[in-house]
């Protein structure tokens, strides 16, 4: 039996989750729903994208309110709010709409599950892979967070570092590319009580001409997770830099174990070698940011910049597609929900 989803909102997280579901024959995408009112420019813009180029077996309008390719055909609806859709066909929600909604509502909706893309804390649990995947009871949640595309690369790595060395304190700053809440040319500044983004003057400046600094919600999101990497253990602050995606993480950590560069680099082989799920990719080759687009593994560890110093201080670089690869980590996670 297929898993009949529903995903709401088709921006840049809703799509890549999209085409990734598409390739896969135990979901059915039953409906879109998406405020945006023009059903010909949401065909548009599922068939066409600058970041990750076109599809190949496009989409059109049938029927007014059904996009169809020679796969699929799904049904498009255009409400503000999840509760006045009809969800009778519907097993699987994937909120990607980045909309905060009351969360005691949302459990009471007539579906299986229904997973945010976003951290929340009042969610049932926030899953990363490779971090608590173990604590999903799926009698007992059904709105689950798969949090955010930082703290899904950055966990993994640091209790992986934990585990081995006990981690006593440190610091991350994450290299973000734009999102679609920024403005291209000064205005005014973008947030809202109803969207998870922060209110920030910072984020109404040009995101194409500045590299905006500002206060991530990295380790907060690692905290709802796992609580012992809050903001006692680890600082942090985020650079917004104008690029379309793949995201860098610059990692300080200080450790009560002695450790070296060469032992560092074979626990995360190891982990490499021996892991359940598409999680930690070790690098050594010269790239750039552009050559991890469409990389499925989210924790990118750039061996050419391990080291450490005086035994106790590591530094790492970890990179991470913030869309395609975020996005295939929620796919990841419906199959896990699925298949256990
Ligand atoms: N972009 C990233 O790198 C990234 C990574 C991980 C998680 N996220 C999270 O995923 C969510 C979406 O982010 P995004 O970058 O795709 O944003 P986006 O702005 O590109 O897409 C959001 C989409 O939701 C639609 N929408 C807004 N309100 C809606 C409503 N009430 N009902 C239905 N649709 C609605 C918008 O029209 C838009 O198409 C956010 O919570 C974000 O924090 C984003």
């Amino acid at each position: 039996m297929k898993e009949k989803v529903l995903i709401n909102g088709i921006g840049r997280i809703g799509k890549s989750i999209l085409i990734q579901l598409l390739q896969k024959k135990e979901y059915e995408i039953v409906i879109i729903n998406e405020i945006n009112p023009y059903i010909e420019n949401i065909v548009y813009s599922i068939n066409y994208d600058s970041t990750y180029g076109s599809l190949e077996d496009k989409f059109k309008v049938v029927e007014e309110s059904y996009i169809q390719n020679s796969q699929t055909k799904i049904k498009i609806t255009n409400h503000s709010s999840l509760f006045d859709l009809d969800l009778s066909d519907i097993d699987i929600i994937v909120d990607s709409s980045g909309v905060k909604t009351n969360i005691e509502k949302l459990r009471s909706l007539p579906v299986k599950a229904i997973f945010l893309t976003h951290p929340n804390i009042q969610a049932d649990i926030n899953l990363i892979l490779g971090a608590n995947e173990n604590d999903l009871d799926k009698q007992k949640y059904k709105v689950i967070s798969t949090s955010s595309c930082n703290a899904t690369a950055l966990l993994p790595a640091l209790k992986i570092i934990d585990k081995e060395k006990k981690i006593i304190c440190g610091d991350i700053v994450t290299i973000h590319p734009l999102l679609n809440h920024q403005r291209v040319l000064d205005g005014h500044f973008v947030g809202s009580s109803t969207r998870d983004v922060e209110y920030n003057f910072e984020f109404g400046r040009s995101s194409t001409q500045n590299i905006i600094p500002n206060k991530t919600t990295t380790i907060k999101a690692c905290s709802f997770v796992d609580s012992k990497f809050n903001h006692e253990l680890i600082s942090s602050n985020s650079l917004r830099v104008p690029t379309d995606t793949v995201g860098a993480i610059n990692v300080t950590l200080f450790v009560e174990k002695s450790c070296t560069k060469e032992g560092l680099i074979e626990i995360f082989k190891e982990y490499e070698k021996n892991q359940k799920f598409n999680i930690v990719l070790n690098n050594f080759d010269p790239l750039v940011s552009s050559d991890f687009k469409k990389e499925q593994k989210t924790t990118i560890i750039d061996h050419r910049y391990t080291d450490v110093k005086n035994e106790k201080m590591i530094k790492l670089l970890v990179w991470y597609d913030n869309e395609w690869g975020y996005a295939s980590k929620v796919v990841d996670i419906l199959d896990f929900y699925s298949n256990n």
